[in-house]
């Protein structure tokens, strides 16, 4: 494989400023392309490798923190709670933002109807530093798409995020101080009918140093029926996907993953797909 590498200009959406026409063009052809963009002005992350669920963020924070560390840490579980709900806030200035980017009054059309009932998780990795760096980096998480309708990420200085192109090359996704990076998930692929794109990624290692990022998920609830609004998929477009509960979604991926972070095999296309 080329060990060539693009990087490309992603769009920052600047949260401080009203959301200009021409800013939602390019968002939206960037989250046609790439489905990833950064976001800047939002209030700033933090920290080891957890699983802390909405919507009660500091009882989840609480219970792996009594696990992890055998005592009582209310400060660390405060802050994770901070954390959780600032992301949720955040989560839905961005959702509103893209559904603008879709069209008009799309945000006021579908925001309440199809994304109130939205909830988030973090995931805080720590990637332990490779022993020996073969062929200029190791694996530290493989290739896959996100269950979630959009990501939220903090990576810290390290680097070695990679989305990968329409074209099958990898494209680095360097960090950008003061923004957090967004990505489209596979719940909002769906929903959009494709017009939105969940593009695969991974995070290669590329120095003997620690990495730590930290991933909030923003998702549909379970029992969630996804089916892009008509207006959405466009009259004369073909819809193609078949409408599915968000929950079968999340347990077909469960049984075809083989390890807790593997390259995934299978997407929405493949569960849901209208071939
Ligand atoms: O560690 C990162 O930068 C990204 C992590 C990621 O893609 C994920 O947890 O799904
Ligand atoms: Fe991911």
């Amino acid at each position: 494989m080329s060990q060539l590498q693009i990087s490309v200009e992603l769009p920052v959406l600047d949260l401080s400023q009203p959301a200009h026409p021409s800013f939602l063009s390019t968002l939206s052809r960037a989250c046609q392309e790439w489905g990833f963009f950064y976001v800047t002005n939002h209030a700033s992350p933090y920290f080891e490798s957890l699983k802390v669920s909405g919507p009660d963020f500091f009882a989840s924070a609480k219970a792996s923190a009594d696990v992890l560390f055998a005592q009582q840490s209310s400060e660390f579980s405060e802050i994770l709670k901070e954390y959780g709900i600032k992301m949720m806030e955040l989560s839905k200035t961005i959702i509103k933002i893209i559904l603008m980017s879709l069209g008009n009054s799309y945000e006021r059309k579908f925001y309440d109807a199809e994304f109130i009932n939205c909830h988030g998780y973090l995931r805080l990795v720590n990637y332990t530093p490779p022993e020996m760096v073969e062929e200029n980096h190791v694996e530290g998480l493989g290739m896959h798409t996100d269950m979630s309708c959009i990501t939220v990420v903090y990576q810290d200085e390290i680097g070695g995020l990679q989305m990968r192109s329409k074209d099958g090359q990898w494209m680095d996704i360097c960090p950008c101080e003061n923004s957090l990076v967004v990505n489209i998930g596979d719940l909002l692929q769906a929903w959009s009918n494709g017009r939105l794109r969940s593009s695969e990624h991974r995070v290669v290692l590329k120095r003997q140093v620690n990495r730590l990022s930290l991933a909030f998920f923003w998702c549909f609830e379970d029992e969630k029926v996804i089916l892009a609004p008509e207006e959405v998929v466009g009259e004369g477009s073909p819809r193609i996907y078949k409408p599915f509960v968000c929950l079968d979604y999340l347990k077909f991926r469960e049984s075809n993953e083989e390890g807790k972070f593997e390259r995934i095999a299978y997407t929405v296309k493949d569960f849901a797909g209208i071939k």
